[in-house]
């Protein structure tokens, strides 16, 4: 049948939790059917995904809790637990590309994105510098695509300026140039463990849902410093700023389908209120309508299998 618009496995990039120990599997309860993964385990996801035509996995941590610091210091450690599954994906299978985040939430007491102030500020330009060695660590252990999600002012500019220095020419970054203030992410903080802790909300440097201007300015400014493809979270509540970006810059334009939209379908299938397969393959197409170049969705297995 002809169609304008379908999916394609390769659209999607799949979000995987990393968590230390050995040979476990921890199952996330706010997001039925995601697990986190110790290191030993991350490659066997990793090539299960590459064999479904799935390109790209991004890597999340849950950083142990006496690892998480005022000062984040733990985001800087080459030998980290990020740094260590990135390596363990890249000897599994070294023809997935490996996507991380670039942001302090999994590093600090606090589970803010960034440092702050003793008023709880977040302080702008120290994160970045500290996001700027972040993201060479993460290079440094093989990152392919450095995802800054932490909407800091200025750090696009700085992390390309040192990944240059540093050689790392072909590490692209993928900026989450829109990232709004979201009650999507709750199933998200719990997996990467940084919900409980999270002191006030993240509304002094995410973006308000009712600004829609705004998310072209930030992009835009993403792109002058050196984005490779810009982000935006969360995704179908925001499918007009995909769409708007998209148009507007022509640059490879990524949505995240993001924790809570996750949940909502598997619970709404699970309440029997529809049917899976089908709400999820409907979900994703409207990605692609709205002109996305690709989704990270924690459904990507499912529906690289439903479409292969
Ligand atoms: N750097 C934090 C980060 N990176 C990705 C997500 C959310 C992803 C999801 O909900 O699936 C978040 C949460 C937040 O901003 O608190």
């Amino acid at each position: 049948m002809l169609a304008e618009h379908r999916l394609h496995p390769s659209d999607f990039i799949l979000p995987l939790f990393i968590c230390e120990g050995q040979g476990c599997e921890e199952p996330i309860k706010a997001l039925p059917g995601v697990s986190r993964w110790t290191v030993d385990r991350i490659g066997a996801q990793a090539r299960a995904a590459a064999a479904l035509g799935i390109p790209v996995v991004a890597l999340f941590p849950n950083t142990p809790g006496h690892l998480r610091t005022m000062g984040a210091e733990e985001a800087l450690n080459p030998d980290n637990l990020i740094c260590r599954a990135v390596k363990a994906v890249k000897d599994a299978c070294p023809e997935i590309g490996v996507l991380t985040d670039v942001a302090l939430d999994p590093y600090t007491e606090h589970g803010h994105d960034g440092l702050v102030d003793e008023a709880g500020y977040v302080l702008n330009d120290d994160t970045s510098r500290m996001l700027t060695q972040q993201a060479l660590v993460q290079a440094e252990a093989g990152a392919d695509i450095v995802a800054p999600s932490d909407m800091m002012d200025g750090r696009i500019g700085a992390i390309r300026a040192a990944l240059e220095d540093a050689g790392k020419h072909n590490t692209a970054i993928m900026a989450y140039a829109a990232k709004y203030a979201s009650a999507f992410y709750g199933p998200f903080r719990e997996a990467v463990g940084s919900g409980g802790r999270l002191k006030g909300d993240k509304r002094t440097y995410q973006m308000d849902p009712a600004n829609a201007a705004e998310a072209l300015r930030e992009v835009a400014m993403d792109i002058a410093e050196g984005a490779d493809m810009v982000m935006v979270k969360p995704g179908l509540p925001y499918l007009d700023i995909v769409s708007a970006v998209r148009k507007r810059f022509e640059v490879p334009t990524f949505a995240y389908q993001v924790s809570g939209e996750y949940a909502m379908i598997e619970h709404m299938a699970a309440a029997g209120g529809g049917e899976r397969d089908a709400l999820i393959l409907e979900t994703l197409l409207a990605f692609k309508r709205a002109g996305a170049s690709g989704i990270l969705t924690y459904h990507a297995m499912d529906a690289a299998r439903l479409i292969g």
